[in-house]
């Protein structure tokens, strides 16, 4: 398990995250939601980073030992993460992006198996076609799945430590994809945490994939938590007013196993310009 304890984090003299508490368990996936600039991506950093920029307070725990104690090649193992946006400034290929995901283990895999490693991630990620181009040509969404192939690479255990946990932190891995992209990227993470016991642990604005795809939800507000714990408990409709200022309708989905949230409209903001010629 992944746990952060009065995580609080200051930058630019103000305080960012403010003594927030959360897990990320095993098998489970932990979606955090909340308005842009509410912390989110400051608490996936805090989670992530054994030196996370403006930390001033709270510790991290990852399988009962502090996350600063890790050895950087074995946290690569034990824990992915996919960043909101990866620029590279160099044209490497699709297939050498992807190949980065074997670094922690460079020297025990030979040329073949490195290469069998890639292929099967560029397959289940459906980027076998792309695997010649040059990563800085992709389109956002493409980009995307190509990174989410290295990171899934990074954690292939080989089969030699099934009982290790293993963690995936995803910073909005859903923003630049197509519908039918971001389903299939739902059930892959959902299957992983399911099927192989990964802790997923996922920054999304949109309430409905949530909805489906959490099991956890962690809600932030102006770097506080206004909210956490599994769905069924936290997914409220006096919860989400607070967190987003937005009133919803919450009812059961009509071909899911989930429930189905539509926010509703509020007043229509005055698009005159501010300097119209008054009517007279
Ligand atoms: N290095 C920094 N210096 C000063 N302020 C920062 C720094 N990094 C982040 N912030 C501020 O911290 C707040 C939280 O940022 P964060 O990226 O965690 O928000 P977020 O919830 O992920 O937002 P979004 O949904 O827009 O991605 C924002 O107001 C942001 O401007």
């Amino acid at each position: 398990m992944i746990r952060g304890t009065n995580l609080t984090v200051r930058l630019g003299g103000r305080v960012i995250l403010d003594g927030v508490d959360c897990t990320v368990r095993p098998g489970r996936v932990t979606v955090v939601m909340g308005k842009n600039g509410a912390g989110k991506s400051t608490l996936l950093n805090r989670l992530a980073s054994r030196n996370s920029e403006g930390a001033v307070a709270g510790a991290v725990e990852v399988d009962g030992r502090c996350l600063s104690v890790y050895d950087p090649k074995e946290l690569g193992r034990k824990r992915a993460v996919l960043a909101q946006s990866v620029h590279l400034g160099f044209p490497l290929s699709v297939a050498e992006v992807v190949e980065i995901g074997c670094y922690g283990r460079y020297d025990a895999l030979t040329t073949r198996q490195r290469r069998e490693r890639v292929r099967h991630y560029l397959d289940l990620l459906e980027l076998t076609d792309l695997r010649d181009r040059s990563y800085p040509t992709l389109s956002g969404g493409e980009q995307k799945r190509v990174l989410l192939a290295k990171c899934l690479l990074q954690l292939d255990h080989d089969g030699t430590d099934q009982k290790t946990n293993h963690y995936l932190l995803l910073d909005e891995p859903t923003a630049a994809l197509d519908v039918e992209q971001q389903y299939r990227f739902v059930h892959l993470a959902t299957g992983l945490a399911r099927e192989r016991g990964m802790g997923v642990f996922a920054v999304l604005h949109d309430l409905n994939l949530a909805a489906r795809f959490a099991d956890d939800l962690i809600f932030l507000k102006g770097g506080k938590l206004v909210a956490a714990g599994p769905k069924a408990s936290v997914l409220t409709k006096t919860i989400i007013r607070t967190t987003f200022d937005v009133d919803c309708l919450i009812q059961a989905h009509p071909r899911a196993d989930c429930p189905l949230i539509t926010t509703l409209p509020y007043e229509q903001p005055n698009l005159a310009p501010a300097c119209a010629p008054q009517r007279t």
